[in-house]
């Protein structure tokens, strides 16, 4: 049975941040993730996480001015230094929240720049990442991206992201696969699935076209599900979609998979 996390930097926008921790709760979520805690005191974060009763399944490093248009800093050559700060501060959060796992957000190319030099770049932070976080006991991942949505994203396809974790060469390194930015760039979306499966340590899920719930577009979640389970997939499914209407009344596609009691 899928276990499925609430991303907070998508559902319940209707509601405070820190009031969304036990509104995922009462709907039946068994875990949370949002793109960063850092806004909050992590002492908070973790106070609302324990009212929840919910575990924190995994947040990004800091990615840079978000709001200002930056997509993660992790290829920049020039924010090598900001991105190690914020490993350090992103383990910190971690480890006060027990969260096993952070994703990284690999940054939009600059007009002009070299990609060899970005994924070198890119390639240096994360070994660097990779040991400090094995180091705290967690997992590093890494996100595909569609460039529909973030025209210009450095990491937007599998193929790439199995380079980068091989020239890391890390065992600490794996793959965040997110089924709607994989339908709007590859497809084929369970075979690839499969064969990447032991390198995948989180995924995430959304309708295509539009980013809403399960059932509003064009991906079989229900056979997804089947074949994550088939798989042996026992990870977290994360939850990032737009709610057409409202996040718990939306909910129902989550009914066949909800424990009975
Ligand atoms: O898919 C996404 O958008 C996210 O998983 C994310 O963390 C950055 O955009
Ligand atoms: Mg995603």
């Amino acid at each position: 049975m899928p276990k499925f996390s609430a991303n907070l930097s998508f559902l319940y926008q209707d509601l405070p941040f820190l009031d969304r921790f036990v509104a995922a709760a009462k709907d039946g979520f068994g875990a949370l993730e949002y793109l960063g805690p850092y806004a909050e005191p992590k002492e908070k974060i973790a106070e609302a996480l324990t009212s929840s009763g919910l575990k924190q399944a995994l947040f990004n490093t800091p990615s840079g001015d978000w709001a200002g248009g930056e997509r993660g800093i992790a290829c920049l050559p020039d924010r090598v230094e900001e991105f190690r700060a914020g490993v350090a501060q992103a383990i910190d959060y971690a480890t006060a929240l027990s969260c096993r796992q952070l994703n990284v957000i690999s940054g939009l190319v600059p007009a002009g720049a070299d990609f060899d030099i970005l994924e070198e770049v890119l390639v240096g932070n994360l070994k660097y990442a990779s040991v400090r976080c094995a180091d705290a006991g967690i997992r590093l991942l890494i996100e595909p991206i569609n460039l529909r949505d973030i025209p210009g994203f450095f990491l937007s396809r599998t193929d790439h992201a199995e380079r980068i974790l091989d020239r890391v060469g890390s065992d600490n390194l794996y793959i965040q696969y997110d089924f709607y930015h994989m339908q709007i760039m590859q497809g084929d979306l369970i075979p690839t699935f499969a064969r990447l499966k032991d390198r995948i340590a989180h995924v995430q899920i959304a309708d295509n076209p539009g980013r809403n719930e399960p059932g509003t577009g064009e991906i079989n979640y229900p056979f997804i599900f089947a074949e994550l389970d088939r798989l042996g997939y026992d990870g977290w499914v994360g939850c990032e979609y737009k709610p057409k209407s409202g996040t718990s009344e939306g909910l129902g596609w989550m009914n066949p998979y909800r424990k009975r009691a």
